[in-house]
C-alpha cells in the first residue's frame, strides 16, 4: 500500500522542522563563537594602538587562510568560500581597530 498524500507531506513537514532546528542552533553557535571572537580582537586592537602597531598583519591573514582552506577541504567545505568568509570578517576586524587607533 502507498503512502498517501497526506503522510508524504507530514513527513516532509517533520523533516523540515527537524531541519530547521539544527540550522538554529548551527545559527546561534555561530553567533555566540563571532561573538567570542570579536571581544579577543577588539583586544588585540587595543594593544595594538597602545603599542602604535599597524592595524592589519597580512602575513598573520596569509597564514590563517592558508590553515583554513586546508581545514575547510577536509571538512568538504569550498575552500574559496572558507577564505571569504574569514576575509569579511578581518576586514571588519582592521575596520575596528582603525577606530581604535584613532580614537
Ligand atoms: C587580530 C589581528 O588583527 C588583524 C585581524 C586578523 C583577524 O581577524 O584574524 C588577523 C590579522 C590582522 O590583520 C591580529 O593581528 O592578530
Amino acid at each position: 500500500m502507498s503512502e498517501s498524500h497526506a503522510e508524504v507531506d507530514s513527513h516532509a513537514k517533520a523533516e523540515l522542522d527537524r531541519l530547521r532546528g539544527s540550522i538554529d542552533n548551527i545559527d546561534a553557535a555561530i553567533v555566540h563563537m563571532l561573538a567570542e571572537r570579536f571581544k579577543c580582537t577588539q583586544e588585540v586592537g587595543r594593544l595594538k594602538a597602545e603599542y602604535r602597531l599597524p592595524p592589519a598583519d597580512q602575513a598573520r591573514e596569509r597564514e590563517q587562510i592558508a590553515r583554513l582552506r586546508e581545514l575547510a577541504s577536509d571538512a568538504r567545505l569550498d575552500p574559496a568560500f572558507a577564505e571569504k568568509f574569514l576575509n569579511f570578517i578581518i576586514a571588519e576586524v582592521i575596520r575596528h581597530h582603525e577606530q581604535i587607533a584613532g580614537a
